[in-house]
Parts: C-alpha cells; sequence; structure tokens
C-alpha cells in the first residue's frame, strides 16, 4: 500500500464512552467480520476484560477503507486501555500511531482521564480528532460537550463529529475524518529495518508473537531478524496483519502496523519496547522505545498450596513478559511460607494479575496487604526503599519515613463538589487548584499515594453517583509520621499482617484488623489473643474464646463411615488454613487488612 493512503491511529476514551463499540462499528464498515462474529466484542480479548467490561492490553486491527475520494485506505487501528492504573500503555499504544480519535460520551462530556491521555497524544505530536459519540441519547448535548472539549482539552471541537456507536449513524464520518484529518505515516523502505516493539504475548503454539509498528525499512518472513537489545537472531517465520483474524502478508513496510512471529521460545526474547532490525543489514540504532514504568504498589502472593510455587513462577513469568509494570522477586514469610513479592500499577492492576493466576493458570492464592515503597532514612545515616512492612527497620534506629504524594486530577460536576471536597480532606489531601469550566469543576490536589491507591477510586465514583474522574501521576516523597501496626496472635508477630500506616489512622486500623480477625478465626481448644501494636506499644486487642469441638458427637450409633466422612471434611476445610504458632488461621483473615483502610 502506498503510504499515503495508510493510516495510524488510536482511539482515546473514558470508560464506557463507548470505544469498543465504536471499534466494532469500524470494523464492520470495512467488512473486516460478518454479523454474526459481531456478536462478540472483538478488541476486548481477554475472558476477565469481557466480564468486568474494560479494555486492558493493547490489540490492533487492521482495515481497509473505500474512502468518498475513490481511494483505498489501509487503517491500522492501535487498541488503548482506557482505566486510570494503565495510562502508561496509551502512550505505549501511541507511539505506533500518527493521530488519536478522542471520542467522548456526547451526554457525560469531558473526563480526567480523557484529559490525560489527551495530552500524552498532544505531546507526542499526533492528529487529535474530537468525536462526540451516543448522540442518539435523549440527553445528549452536543453543542455544550463540544464547547467542554474546547474550554478544558484546548482543541478545537465545534465543527466535531458527531455518531451513535451503537445505532450507526455518523460512522462513516468518523472514518472520513481519519483519512483527511490524520497524516500518513513518514519513513523509508530502503533504509535499515527498525520496528518497535509495541506488544508481546505468548502463543502456546507459535511462540513469542509480537505487535511492531515498522519505522523505517521492511520486514519480511524468511529473512533473519535481531533484537537489538539482546543481539539475539531469530528467522522469521510470519508476518501479517490482523483483520481482526490474523492475515499473513509475508511482508510490512515502514509505517505499517502488523505481527511478526519468529520462533522465539524464551518469553524475554522479545522485550516491549525494543527494536527489531535485520540481521544482514542491520539499523546502527535503536529507537527510543518507552519510558519505563514502575510499580506502585506491592504485595505478596503466596500459594496456599506450596507445591504450587514452581507454578507460581512460571505464571508470573509468562504473564511479565507483556507486562513490563508487572514486577517479581521471590519473597519468604514465616506464616505463609515461599512466594513472591509483587509490584503493581494500581489495585486494579493486581487484581487483574491475581485473577489470572487464579483462572488462567488454576493457582490458589493468598495475597497480603499491598502498599506503596516508602523511604527510610534510619540512624546511621542510610536510606532504604521499602516495599514491604516486615522489612521496615525497628522503630528505634528510623531517622524519618518519606511517604509517595501523587499529584490528583478530578473533574466533577458542581453539584457533588462538597462531598469530593470532604473525601480529599479525609484521605489527607491538600489542594492545589482549583477552576470551574462550565459546570465542570477541575481540582488538582496533592495527596498521599497510600490513599489514592486503596480505595479511592471507588470512593470517589459512589461519592459523586459516578461523575466524578480521576487522574494522577507520582510527584514527590514527603517525610510523614508512619508506623508499622503488627499483628500479633499468641503474641506471635505474623509478618504478612504487618502495615504501614499514618500514626494518626493507626488505632482504627489496628482495631479494625483485630476485629475483623476475631471474626474470621474459628474457636479453637484455647483462647486466642489477637493484639495490634506499635513497637511494644499495644493499640488494640480482641480474643477468641476457646471451645472444645467435637464434630463427631452428632453420629450417634456405630456408623463409622460417616463418622470418617465427617473427619475427612474437617481435613479439608484446614488445607485452606495457615498455621500461626499453635493456632489455625483461614485465608480469609489474611485479606482482613485489605478492607480495612480508612
Ligand atoms: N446509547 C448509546 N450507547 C452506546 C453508544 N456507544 C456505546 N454505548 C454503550 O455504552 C456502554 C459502554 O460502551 P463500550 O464500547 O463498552 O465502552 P468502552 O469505552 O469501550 O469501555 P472500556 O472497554 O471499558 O474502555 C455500552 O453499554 C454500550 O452499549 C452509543 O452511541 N449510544
Amino acid at each position: 500500500m502506498a503510504k499515503k493512503n495508510i493510516r495510524n491511529f488510536s482511539i482515546i476514551a473514558h470508560i464506557d464512552h463507548g470505544k469498543s463499540t465504536l471499534s466494532d462499528r469500524l470494523i464492520q464498515h470495512c467488512g473486516g467480520l460478518a454479523d454474526r462474529e459481531m456478536a462478540e466484542q472483538v478488541l476486548d480479548s481477554m475472558d476477565i476484560e469481557r466480564e468486568r467490561g474494560i479494555t486492558i492490553k493493547a490489540q490492533s486491527v487492521t482495515l481497509f477503507y473505500d474512502a468518498r475520494d475513490g481511494e483505498r485506505y489501509m487503517l491500522n487501528f492501535i487498541d488503548t486501555p482506557g482505566h486510570v492504573d494503565f495510562s502508561y500503555e496509551v502512550s505505549r499504544s501511541l507511539a505506533g500511531c500518527e493521530g488519536a480519535l478522542l471520542v467522548v460520551d456526547a451526554a457525560q462530556g469531558v473526563e480526567a482521564q480523557t484529559l490525560a491521555n489527551c495530552y500524552t497524544a498532544m505531546d507526542m505530536d499526533l492528529e487529535v480528532v474530537p468525536v462526540l459519540n451516543k448522540i442518539d441519547l435523549p440527553q445528549a448535548d452536543a453543542m455544550r460537550v463540544a464547547q467542554e472539549i474546547e474550554d478544558i482539552v484546548g482543541i478545537e471541537a465545534i465543527d466535531a463529529v458527531q455518531c451513535s456507536a451503537k445505532t450507526g449513524i455518523g460512522i462513516e464520518e468518523v472514518l472520513e475524518r481519519i483519512v483527511k484529518q490524520i497524516p500518513p505515516p513518514q519513513g523509508i523502505d530502503e533504509k535499515p529495518l527498525q520496528a518497535l516493539i509495541i506488544d508481546s504475548w505468548f502463543d502456546n503454539y507459535q511462540g513469542v508473537v509480537s505487535l511492531v509498528r515498522i519505522q523505517q525499512g521492511v520486514l519480511k518472513a524468511g529473512e533473519k531478524m535481531k533484537v537489538m537489545s539482546t543481539g539475539q537472531i531469530h528467522g522469521v517465520d510470519k508476518v501479517g496483519v490482523f483483520t481482526p483474524k490474523p492475515l499473513d502478508t509475508g511482508v510490512l513496510r515502514s509505517g505499517e502496523v502488523g505481527f511478526v512471529i519468529a520462533g522465539i521460545k524464551d518469553i524475554l526474547g522479545a522485550p516491549v519496547g525494543d527494536t527489531l532490525t535485520n540481521a544482514k543489514d542491520p539499523s546502527d540504532q535503536a529507537l527510543p522505545g518507552f519510558r519505563k514504568v514502575k510499580p506502585q504498589v506491592y504485595a505478596g502472593m503466596f500459594p496456599i498450596s506450596s507445591e504450587d510455587y514452581e507454578k507460581l513462577r512460571d505464571a508470573l513469568g509468562k504473564l511479565s513478559l507483556n507486562d513490563a509494570s508487572l514486577f517479581y522477586e521471590p519473597e519468604n514469610s514465616g506464616a505463609l511460607g515461599f512466594g513472591f513479592r509483587c509490584g503493581f500499577l494500581g489495585m486494579l492492576h493486581m487484581e487483574i494479575i491475581q485473577e489470572r493466576l487464579e483462572r488462567e493458570y488454576d493457582i490458589d492464592l493468598i495475597t497480603t496487604a499491598p502498599t506503596v515503597i516508602y523511604r527510610v532514612t534510619t540512624t546511621d545515616g542510610k536510606e532504604h526503599k521499602v516495599d514491604n512492612p516486615s522489612a521496615l527497620p525497628p522503630v528505634n534506629l528510623i531517622d524519618e519515613i518519606f511517604e509517595p504524594i501523587v499529584e490528583a486530577n478530578i473533574l466533577v460536576p458542581q453539584e457533588h463538589l462538597g462531598n469530593v471536597i470532604t473525601l480529599c480532606v479525609e484521605k489527607r489531601g491538600v489542594q492545589t487548584r482549583m477552576a470551574y469550566h462550565g459546570n465542570q469543576v477541575a481540582m488538582t490536589y496533592e495527596l498521599p499515594m497510600a490513599e489514592v491507591v486503596m480505595d479511592f477510586f471507588d470512593r470517589l465514583k459512589s461519592t459523586s453517583r459516578g461523575y466524578a474522574s480521576l487522574d494522577y501521576q507520582f510527584k514527590r516523597f514527603q517525610a510523614s509520621h508512619m508506623v508499622r501496626v503488627d499483628i500479633l496472635i499468641n503474641g506471635d508477630r505474623v509478618d504478612a499482617l504487618a502495615l504501614i500506616t499514618h500514626r494518626d489512622n493507626a488505632e482504627y486500623r489496628g482495631r479494625a484488623v483485630v476485629d475483623k480477625m476475631r471474626e474470621l478465626i474459628p474457636r479453637q481448644m484455647f483462647d486466642i489473643a489477637i493484639q495490634a501494636a506499635i513497637g511494644n506499644h499495644v493499640i488494640a486487642r480482641s480474643t477468641v474464646k476457646q471451645l472444645r469441638k467435637n464434630v463427631t458427637a452428632k453420629c450417634y450409633g456405630g456408623d463409622v463411615s460417616r463418622k470418617k466422612k465427617l473427619l475427612q471434611k474437617q481435613k479439608e476445610g484446614k488445607k485452606r488454613m495457615k498455621q500461626v504458632g499453635n493456632v489455625e488461621v483461614p485465608q480469609e483473615a489474611f485479606l482482613a487488612v485489605l478492607k480495612t483502610s480508612k
């Protein structure tokens, strides 16, 4: 395809503004799928994504569009995730594009997440094309929302295309705008190959599949390619595009986006952000790649059954291949045995990884309370990074603890402003900016990251009836009065239950965990004391009273088989327990800490 007839674009949209529906419509309009195949949304391909209705991994699809000017165009659409946890993946997808559609729900208006992603696109010099979706809704107000886009985003939007991805109105106009407004890619086929790896994933039959954007040169099946960071050389087996079904084309030229399969079996063989080049005539320069994202939330993941340890290591390895932000290293806990300390972008990311491990890899897990990274200076003048409460130095050696602070941008309609401000204050937030745009209020807060990553997003949504939206990024470390709260069971400190919290919240959280544990730990043959303590100072305590439990007492008579069955059942129940000293603690109790944030 001539370069002037290629368009590479992404869609930027807030969750639920209709990105998936619109992309399916575009695919349908260009004849990529039969009607019956449209029943399933195509681009959200992972099970979990479909169930939660959110888009996580970048995917791509190549469409052929016969435009009104009589020319045929190749449209490469690269999907982007919409959730606040995944904004780094957005910049990854955008790196393969010259333009982006900014899809805004014509009833809801602009939301914070859209804003952040839009600025990323503008920073990368992409052409941003506004699209007002859902104009079929009676409450849609295209003029108001167009004005909002101009005021808040700062791009021209008065003659923005209006469409309904649901009914199909305006879809052809959207395609026309893509062709007219987004510039074609640059790049010269005759130069040495440079292909940027946008995404890589593991396919059980074909090995590693990579989605690439060819910046210059040509990538051909049958030739040899080199992975620039490692110098490894592989024979190129297959090259093609997703239409959305994989279609072998045998070649990808500069400016094009498609997949490459080169029999790479090692899951680290084609890292995202790396550059592929031709082995015979290599480029001497790698592409800039992506900003490395650092995990922000850490938690321990332990297999319930210790036999699953190797399986867990293998699964984490596979998941981290196309998820550069997933971090893991071995961790050993006194209470939970061998497992991994894992780092995530946020709580949603953590939940998704946990679900995938349980569902796709069939591993039962215990996850410990998530924590952010603290910077700790000790009296010997050293500085430590602490991502695990149990690794916090003893109180008497600590000089100061610094906690991460984020800058959060919040957009909220005026009627919910009071509630949102109350929430931010409760979360120790400090307002730094506030501006009115029509009915919307844009605020900037500095908030402790620990407060934001826990349940802030959910609380924000519920306190504003779903209307407030949020975007945040790390700003700096700040000295804070943080303490470690230990949980003791019959005098034994349980490392997996320790948590770091602000001194002002310590009593509340200690009390909440102790109460929750008391509900969850079953009575045993002796009293169980549960305590929360800061150093040696106990801040909350509670007792699970003893009970002599005789499960077989109900079986009068000599029915041995029934007695055996009951004993067997009791034994199975025990498998889901962890032994702490002489106390059996059920798995749910380890999760209690998660549910007691304030
Ligand atoms: N009335 C109306 N509803 C629409 C339109 N487009 C999408 N929807 C509905 O809006 C909801 C969200 O649409 P999705 O396409 O799943 O939204 P999304 O932005 O892809 O969401 P994520 O995948 O989570 O990023 C669905 O219930 C759609 O049926 C439209 O033009 N009109």
